[in-house]
């Protein structure tokens, strides 16, 4: 399942990039609820771009639970104005730049996170669309050696997982387990201790299927949770990261003064949460990783799902078996 490393053709010619239309397709829901909210708008207004900001003819968007988890109204209370357009994760090409970007221009091939605060003024006018505004500071290059579609399945959960492991302080020799290593940002999470960070030793949890995977990502313990409670198991780790929402049992694993970093559920000390800051210099630092192929974005083998398919890509994601990144492509 890990991605190809060739680089697919891009759904976006850069003479089509040029050309900016009033209308597009986007997805879009008027109503918080279940996926059959979600309903696809034929002549949607292309947003508008702010001085700081450029638009992306998308290639390949990603979904993440969060925007389930929004579209539910879970974060109504700090979410930007219905109708909303989902998605958080694009990649696609500059087609127009605000008057005070300074590093991107019109025919780079781009991706990030479209959303700096996840929970907090996310964006109205998302990914799943042919068109999004968003600030330069939220994306990067795309890596050349990754096409559109894998280039769309990291932003968000390799910010997360990035933002995870500094937050508690992760660094070489230190062991860690990482709860939910099969998902999207448990599979770059277990990458990122291992082969950017020089972890001393790496464990993930996940079903039978999936062990060897979590081994061919670079997990040196495998733990099989439909087998055996990993809080029942003998080791202490450095730190512990939740992607699953067992922040209760997490704390029963860490060693004294280590770290309980928890993404999503109840927190109990010395456990803490965090919501990811989206940042285009994060996924800059790890370009090299990602250009060469160390850090490899993962898209489930059920897609990339095409872009009239979006409402069956949801179901599937919020099953929680998705293994690696639900991906939209092409757009
Ligand atoms: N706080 C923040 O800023 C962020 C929070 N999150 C949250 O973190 C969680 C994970 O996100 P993401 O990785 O995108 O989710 P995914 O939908 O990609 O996770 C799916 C994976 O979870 C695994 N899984 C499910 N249950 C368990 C379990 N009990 N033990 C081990 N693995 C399990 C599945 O493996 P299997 O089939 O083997 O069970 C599957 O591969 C979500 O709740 C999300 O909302 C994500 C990003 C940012
Ligand atoms: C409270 C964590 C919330 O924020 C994100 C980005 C998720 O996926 C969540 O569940």
């Amino acid at each position: 399942a890990a991605a190809s490393s060739s680089s697919s053709s891009p759904a976006v010619t850069t003479a089509e990039a040029g050309e900016v239309p009033a209308t597009m397709k986007a997805w879009a829901y008027d109503e918080y609820g279940d996926g059959s909210v979600l309903k696809l708008n034929e002549a949607a207004a292309v947003p508008d771009i702010a001085d700081d900001q450029v638009l992306v003819r998308v290639a390949a968007a990603a979904l993440n639970p969060v925007d389930a988890k929004r579209r539910a109204g879970k974060f109504k209370a700090t979410d930007s104005p219905l109708p909303t357009v989902p998605g958080y994760d694009v990649a696609g090409v500059v087609v127009k730049a605000g008057r005070k970007v300074k590093g991107l221009k019109e025919g780079d091939e781009v991706y990030g996170n479209i959303s700096e605060k996840a929970l907090e003024g996310p964006k109205q006018s998302g990914s799943l669309a042919e068109y999004t505004a968003v600030e330069e500071k939220l994306l990067a290059l795309k890596p050349k050696s990754l096409g559109f579609a894998q280039a769309a399945g990291l932003p968000l959960a390799v910010e997360t997982a990035h933002e995870g492991l500094e937050r508690a302080g992760f660094s070489a020799g230190k062991s860690i387990l990482i709860l939910g290593g099969a998902g999207g940002v448990g599979s770059l999470a277990i990458q990122l201790a291992k082969h950017v960070y020089g972890a001393s030793k790496v464990a993930a949890t996940a079903s039978t299927p999936k062990l060897e995977l979590l081994k061919s990502l670079g997990a040196d313990v495998a733990i099989d949770y439909t087998k055996e409670n990993f809080e029942d198991l003998p080791d202490k780790y450095d730190v512990v990261l939740d992607a699953v929402g067992q922040g209760e049992k997490a704390v029963k694993v860490v060693k004294e003064g280590g770290s309980v970093v928890v993404l999503t559920g109840a927190v109990v000390p010395p456990g803490f949460r965090f919501v990811v800051t989206s940042d285009g210099s994060v996924l800059e630092k790890l370009n090299p990783y990602l250009e060469s192929g160390k850090v490899k974005p993962l898209v489930d083998p059920k897609g990339p799902f095409a872009f009239s398919q979006v409402v069956e890509a949801f179901s599937y994601l919020e099953t929680g078996r998705a293994t690696g990144k639900v991906v939209i492509s092409p757009i």
